[in-house]
């Protein structure tokens, strides 16, 4: 499988069963999209701002759902391996992405994992071990929320560099090395994650510093 990023802005993403693993799925999908949960039964848990639906459709009900909502991505995600199978068809049908909680082998066509995933806006990170250990993608995401911080702040830095050197017409090479720096520096790393200095602050700084030495490479 190989990973990319989805725009799920103005999509639905249908998603079958209301236990925990739905309702993980919808706040993780609610982000973005609308959501639709259709579940005889909710967990006291949050589901975002999805919309929820009371109905235990049969399998024979369920290609009507899709017709009726048409999602760009359907979740199978009750405890009945009928009703998730029913799900799985139905997407392969309507070629509509499918995720099945319930399955790490033998998957559908069009079938998407949903990986742990680390984000700082603009920044994101996502872990999947090919539906071995969902375990250790957990383990693995937390370890990653330390590296992460402050990344969101650093990629502001950095895009904000590269426009203002490019409207300065520095030379690419010099532009790379500058933002390379930037990037590779403990000092501001530390700077941005203890609020010592923002994304604004640095890019002020370095292009203080850059002009004062006339871009001579020092
Ligand atoms: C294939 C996949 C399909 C999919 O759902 O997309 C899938 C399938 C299954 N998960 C199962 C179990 C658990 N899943 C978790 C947790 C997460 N599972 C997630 C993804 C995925 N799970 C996809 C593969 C991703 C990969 O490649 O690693 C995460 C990363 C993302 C998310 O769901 O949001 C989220 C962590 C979020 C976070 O915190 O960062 C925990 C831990 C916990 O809940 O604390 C357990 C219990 C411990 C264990 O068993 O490992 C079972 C067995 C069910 C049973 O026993 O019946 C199946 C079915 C099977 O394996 O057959
Ligand atoms: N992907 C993952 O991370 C994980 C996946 N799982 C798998 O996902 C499944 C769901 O996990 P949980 O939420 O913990 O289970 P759960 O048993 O707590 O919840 C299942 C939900 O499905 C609903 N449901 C039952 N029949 C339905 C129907 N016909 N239509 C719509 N909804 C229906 C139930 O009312 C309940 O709300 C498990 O059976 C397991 O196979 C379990 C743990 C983690």
């Amino acid at each position: 499988m190989i990973p990319l990023l989805h725009d799920f802005t103005n999509e639905t993403v249908l998603i079958f069963g209301g236990g925990p693993v739905g309702a993980r799925k919808a706040r993780r999908f609610a982000r973005e999209a609308r959501v639709i949960v259709v579940s005889p039964a909710f967990a006291d848990r949050g589901f975002g701002d999805a919309d929820l639906i009371r109905a235990a459709p049969a399998a024979a009900d369920v290609p009507a759902w899709l017709e009726r909502t048409a999602p760009a991505l359907v979740v199978a995600a009750t405890d009945d391996a009928t009703v998730n199978g029913a799900v799985a068809d139905a997407a392969r049908d309507r070629g509509t992405l499918v995720n099945r909680a319930d399955r790490s082998g033998d998957r559908e066509v069009d079938s998407v994992v949903v990986p742990a995933t680390v984000r700082e806006d603009p920044v994101t990170v996502a872990v999947a071990t090919g539906g071995t250990a969902p375990a250790l993608s957990k383990y693995l995401r937390q370890e990653l929320e330390e590296t992460v911080d402050g990344a969101g702040e650093m990629a502001r830095a950095c895009a904000g560099l590269r426009e203002e050197l490019k409207s300065r017409d520095v030379p690419a090479a010099r532009r790379r090395e500058i933002v390379t720096d930037v990037v590779n520096s403990p000092d501001v790393w530390t700077a941005l994650r203890t609020g010592a200095s923002n994304y604004r602050q640095v890019i002020e700084d370095v292009l203080g510093e850059e002009l004062s030495t006339g871009g001579d490479g020092e």
